[in-house]
């Protein structure tokens, strides 16, 4: 599970602030997903919670890291799928080549890569080095995962399978928080926060919020989505 209390943060300089009282719980496993228009703060709602930026007050429980899957999956392209997943488990976590060539292995495996392993991130698609990222996100063990516009490098035919692979790393028992303009992905997830300058504006399951929304910023998105 993971806690966020009363988020605060304001730029130097700011007319008003970027984060103005965030607070939402996770539960194990749950894929949150975190709309909102250009500038509401999501971005830096995430950077605050991995530790880019330093919240001006508030408190976050994570029981652990938090793992970041970038939007350009910052592959290492002169390593394989393995490679990639293997080295920062060997600098970060220290662990002996075998233990962090099984893990790498095994989620690798779990997210459809099993016969990847030795492929270089200019052989695979879009997706499948999107899932390599993940597996080496998930091999360092966060406590959440954190996803920047997960669906935006992809074109429209990898987008669907974005929300397929989130929901198997969910499986996992991996709590997510995804940042998205993509109404369709907000759809697969659990829940869905909507934040409008600064603030959480609505929560709850999709079909709630995105069906039947009680705030003008959720409206706004949705009728973006159909337009
Ligand atoms: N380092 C910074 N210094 C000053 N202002 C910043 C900084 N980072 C973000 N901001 C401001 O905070 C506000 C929210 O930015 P943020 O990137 O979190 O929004 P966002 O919801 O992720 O937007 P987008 O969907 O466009 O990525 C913006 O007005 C932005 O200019």
């Amino acid at each position: 599970m993971i806690r966020v209390e009363n988020l605060r943060k304001r730029f130097p300089g700011a007319p008003a602030p970027t984060l103005d009282g965030v607070s939402f719980t996770l539960e194990t496993g749950q894929l949150a997903a975190v709309l909102g228009s250009s500038g509401a703060g999501k971005s830096t709602l995430l950077r605050c919670i991995v530790g880019l930026e330093r919240p001006d007050s508030g408190e976050l429980h994570l029981g652990g890291q938090a793992g970041l899957v970038f939007q350009s999956f910052e592959l290492f392209p002169h390593l394989t799928a393995l490679g990639n997943c293997v080295l920062a488990q060997r600098l970060v976590s220290g662990r002996s080549r075998a233990e962090a060539e099984e893990r790498a292995r095994r989620l690798l495996g779990d997210l459809g890569l099993a016969d990847k392993l030795d492929a270089y991130p200019e052989r695979l698609s879009g997706g499948q080095r999107q899932r390599v990222a993940i597996a080496r996100a998930l091999a360092m063990e966060p406590a959440v995962l954190l996803y920047d516009e997960p669906t935006s490098a992809l074109d429209q035919s990898l987008r669907r399978e974005v929300a397929e692979t989130l929901r198997r790393v969910g499986a996992l028992g991996m709590t997510q928080l995804v940042v998205t303009h993509d109404v369709r992905l907000a759809r697969a997830s659990d829940v869905v926060m909507v934040l409008d300058q600064g603030r959480v504006v609505e929560q709850g399951p999709p079909a709630r919020v995105l069906d039947a929304p009680q705030h003008e910023a959720t409206r706004r998105l949705v009728a973006q989505e159909q337009g």
